[in-house]
């Protein structure tokens, strides 16, 4: 069976509250296609207004982090909860920038994993490697363990939902994309990965997105390859472009 696209835009630390209504009005019909899942993973305090704003359309609304925690003295922290009674659907876990900057790891990224699931919020669980391992040739070992650990107590069922990011941390904002053999080559090791821990009907089943400057440019033939299903698309996905992008065929 074939895979539903997922193309997701992740607006980092961009729009302020009215600033995302306007974008949301802006991209509505130029994302307007049934045949792809399409996300806006937004900064949390414009979950709200986001959620408001996309009613009756295709868009689904993401966070772009969350705790692991159901509540309590976690100053500055969003819980699952206060994201679905939002109306949020995704959740952006483990991003590189969160991994570089606050401190997120493996571990705190698998908590939220198991979190994100008991909340039935989708998690876009984010992989890749530094330039530095890719010249090293660890590129898979590094990307095996986070996905290893990320998955860890994970059931087959949960996974077969989930949705993991492929995205190569020296293509990230740089204008630089993988080749489409470079990032296809990896998304196929990680479900080779998830074959080994489930089974290949988790693997088949399993949503691995590219994500490192994805354009309108290069969209069509990265989401062509048999392991790519979609895109986590950072810069493009804060202008029209990223319309042309959800329309890539
Ligand atoms: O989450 C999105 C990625 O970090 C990619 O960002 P980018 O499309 O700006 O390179």
């Amino acid at each position: 069976m074939a895979r539903k696209k997922i193309v997701a835009g992740n607006w980092k630390m961009n729009k302020t509250p009215s600033e995302a209504v306007a974008l949301v009005e802006e991209l509505k019909p130029l994302v307007a296609n049934e045949d792809v899942d399409v996300v806006f993973c937004v900064p949390a305090i414009d979950i709200i207004p986001v959620a408001e704003a996309v009613k009756g359309t295709n868009i689904q609304v993401g966070a772009e982090n969350m705790y692991f925690e159901e509540s309590g003295a976690y100053t500055g922290e969003i819980s699952p909860a206060m994201l679905t009674d939002a109306g949020v659907k995704y959740v952006v876990l483990g991003h590189s920038e969160r991994r570089e900057y606050f401190a997120e790891t493996n571990e705190t990224v698998n908590k939220k994993m198991l979190k994100a699931f008991e909340h039935g919020i989708t998690p876009i669980m984010c992989c890749g490697e530094t330039l530095e391992q890719r010249e090293q040739g660890v590129t898979m070992d590094f990307i095996r363990q986070q996905v290893k650990v990320g998955f860890q107590n994970v059931t087959a069922d949960q996974a077969k939902t989930a949705v993991i990011a492929y995205e190569p941390i020296w293509a990230i904002g740089t204008g630089k994309t993988a080749t489409t053999e470079q990032a296809e080559e990896v998304c196929a090791g990680i479900r080779a990965c998830i074959a080994e821990v489930y089974d290949e009907a988790t693997a088949e089943a399993i949503r691995i997105q590219y994500g490192g400057s994805v354009n309108a440019g290069n969209a069509a033939e990265l989401f062509a390859q048999a392991d790519i299903d979609g895109g986590l698309v950072g810069g493009a996905s804060l202008k029209a472009d990223f319309g042309k992008i959800v329309n890539y065929k």
